[in-house]
């Protein structure tokens, strides 16, 4: 296991990244995230033997947005089972932008996969829950264990100024509607995903789920077993084929790392044989990725060899 990467050096390779943070923007087009501050960059790791090293602006804390889109991947996955899972939602990555319903007009009208807003709103429909209370909670506790730490929620702001302004995400769902891959009240199912996508954490806590995704989905301090581990694998695959939206392409040839983006801009990423590594600076590129994050991966993955390929 690649293990010397020491505090100092992790430090340099954040202020070398630094000057990347204005050359992207941060997401608007939720209202709250806005309010982000493109300096806040910070970036975590966690090894599989427990060890952690950290830098940067570690104590800020944003919300999860898709990556949580892997988490409820997960959950749904352990209420449902595969078949019923991915009859409703495929497994093949897209060109498309995130948000795109252009899919969903060919027939059969099934969201190609669980990391676009269509594949991810129906996954969180298919989470048991007779609420969205329900449903968020199960998350929440879900989320508690993959981090051992329950004081996790999610910001309240950040959901409605997204629910406020969902009406592409309502779109979808109302699509999905149509065609019986979603069941139940659209705004009930948007309700939740927002609250799911609003979950806050910092990079440590995020690391960490990186680390029990390449520990096969077993908790490092206690071994106690979180997430099945053909689910597990199944999660990463998908963080390699569609983790980065339009752009896992180009990032699985420069980095060649599993990982999930969000648009608040903060990278997941695990990696067998290593850990988690998680990275947080919330200015995006084009497709929505964070360009620190991109440029900081790059950069580890180069320095250590990290690809999988
Ligand atoms: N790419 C993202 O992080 C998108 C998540 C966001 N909550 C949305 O649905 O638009």
């Amino acid at each position: 296991m690649i293990k010397d990467i020491s505090e100092q050096v992790l430090n340099e390779w954040l202020e070398n990244v630094r000057p990347y943070a204005y050359d992207g923007q941060v997401a608007d087009y939720i209202p709250a995230l806005g309010r982000q501050n493109p300096e806040d960059l910070a970036v975590a790791l966690h090894y599989l033997d427990g060890d952690t090293v950290e830098a940067g602006r570690t104590e800020v804390r944003f919300t999860l947005q898709s990556i949580s889109k892997v988490i409820s991947l997960a959950l749904a996955l352990m209420d449902n089972g595969e078949e019923y899972v991915f009859d409703r939602v495929g497994m093949e990555p897209t060109g498309d932008p995130f948000h795109s319903i252009y899919r969903l007009e060919q027939i059969p009208s099934k969201p190609l996969n669980p990391m676009i807003n269509a594949g991810a709103l129906a996954v969180t429909n298919m989470i048991h829950g007779a609420t969205p209370d329900e449903k968020v909670g199960r998350l929440l506790s879900f989320v508690h264990d993959l981090t051992d730490d329950h004081s996790i929620g999610y910001n309240e702001e950040v959901a409605s100024s997204e629910f406020e302004t969902a009406f592409l995400n309502r779109s979808l769902l109302f699509y999905m509607k149509q065609h019986q891959i979603v069941t139940g009240s659209v705004e009930e199912t948007l309700d939740a995903y927002t609250k799911q996508c609003a979950i806050e954490v910092n990079v440590c806590q995020l690391a960490r789920i990186g680390a029990l995704l390449a520990n096969e989905g077993r908790d490092i301090a206690s071994g106690r077993r979180i997430i099945p581990k053909h689910l597990a694998r199944i999660c990463k695959t998908f963080m390699v084929t569609c983790g980065m939206y339009d752009a896992s392409g180009s990032f699985a040839i420069k980095v060649g790392i599993p990982a999930k983006s969000g648009v608040s801009g903060s990278v997941l990423a695990s990696l067998n044989d290593f850990g988690g590594i998680a990275v947080y600076g919330p200015s995006l590129d084009e497709k929505g990725n964070s360009v620190v994050g991109l440029k900081l991966l790059e950069t580890l993955s180069n320095r250590y060899d990290l690809s999988i390929f």
